[in-house]
């Protein structure tokens, strides 16, 4: 079953287009959302929140319309920003006060033991939350009202190594059962080699690939050589930088001709976005 189905969605700012943007993430798994700044991936989030409104295409959530299904479905969703700031002198109980009658499956038990397990003290004030906990504390009110969808903007930006390591720790442990899913953007790649099951690439509101990770990884390898091999496979290349000693550059694995002796490697997912980035700017100008 897909938890999140995105089809065809397009949005227009004045100097933005979200462009037909489609792709799918199946229930139980993890998908890593990435993209440069400004690619599109906030806007997509909140088209897929009915935040904005879509000038077309379609969400579907748990089979369901989103468009038509709103109030249900917005019971299954939980959402979380990296740099949520509301509320700040409100304290945890209070706020967790006003959030919860908007919830019919709201289960203090469940609220309680996730309180619990991130280390969350209730009288606390918002504003005297870190970064981590501000996000664990979102997770925290959307497992609480049983939340199946997790939609998470950059829930990683601004905390350490040992507690983004713990909070992808925690999603991975969110979808061992397979009710859960996890949409979550980053800046961070690293952390999506850890713990995503799938990758979507979106660049300039376009939507560059989208797929299981190794398969995303796969489809790339990154050659390396000198400025004589460089026009061997120039034509052949996503984009390249040339050095003092030749080249690096980006190809489709299904493009590349192992007898032309270049050497080759596996891309990491970094590599593979500033690559084809690099190649979508120069064709954007
Ligand atoms: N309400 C709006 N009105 C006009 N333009 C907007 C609006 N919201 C976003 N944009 C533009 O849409 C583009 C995409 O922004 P968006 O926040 O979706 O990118 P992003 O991929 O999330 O970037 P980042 O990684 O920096 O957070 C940007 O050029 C932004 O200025």
């Amino acid at each position: 079953m897909l938890a999140l189905d995105i089809r065809n969605v397009s949005k227009k700012y004045e100097h933005f287009h979200l462009k037909n943007v489609s792709f799918q993430l199946e229930k139980g798994y993890i998908m890593g959302f990435i993209g440069s700044n400004g690619a599109g991936k906030t806007t997509t989030i909140k088209s897929i929140l009915n935040l904005i409104r879509l000038d077309s295409g379609e969400i579907h959530i748990m089979g369901k319309n989103m468009d038509q299904h709103e109030v249900e479905l917005k019971q299954e969703i939980g959402s979380a920003f990296g740099d949520i700031n509301f509320y700040t002198r409100t304290k945890v109980r209070t706020l967790t006060n006003v959030i919860k009658p908007f919830y019919k499956n709201w289960d203090d038990d469940t609220y309680h033991k996730y309180l619990k397990k991130f280390n969350l003290i209730e009288d606390k004030k918002i504003s005297e939350l870190s970064t981590g906990m501000k996000v664990k504390y979102s997770l925290a009110l959307a497992l609480s009202h049983g939340a199946k969808l997790l939609i998470l903007d950059e829930p990683t930006s601004g905390l350490d190594p040992v507690a983004r390591d713990n909070l992808l720790d925690i999603f991975r442990e969110l979808v061992q059962d397979g009710e859960i899913s996890i949409l979550f953007s980053t800046h961070i790649t690293s952390d999506l080699e850890k713990c995503a099951d799938f990758i979507t690439f979106m660049h300039n509101g376009k939507i560059i690939n989208s797929a299981e990770k190794e398969e995303f990884v796969d489809a790339y390898r990154l050659l390396s050589g000198t400025k004589e091999q460089l026009n061997l496979v120039k034509e052949q290349l996503i984009s390249y930088k040339t050095n003092l000693f030749g080249f690096t550059g980006l190809i489709h694995t299904k493009d590349f001709d192992s007898s032309q002796n270049v050497k080759s490697a596996i891309p990491n997912l970094e590599e593979i976005m500033i690559y084809c980035s690099k190649k979508e700017d120069t064709q954007d100008v």
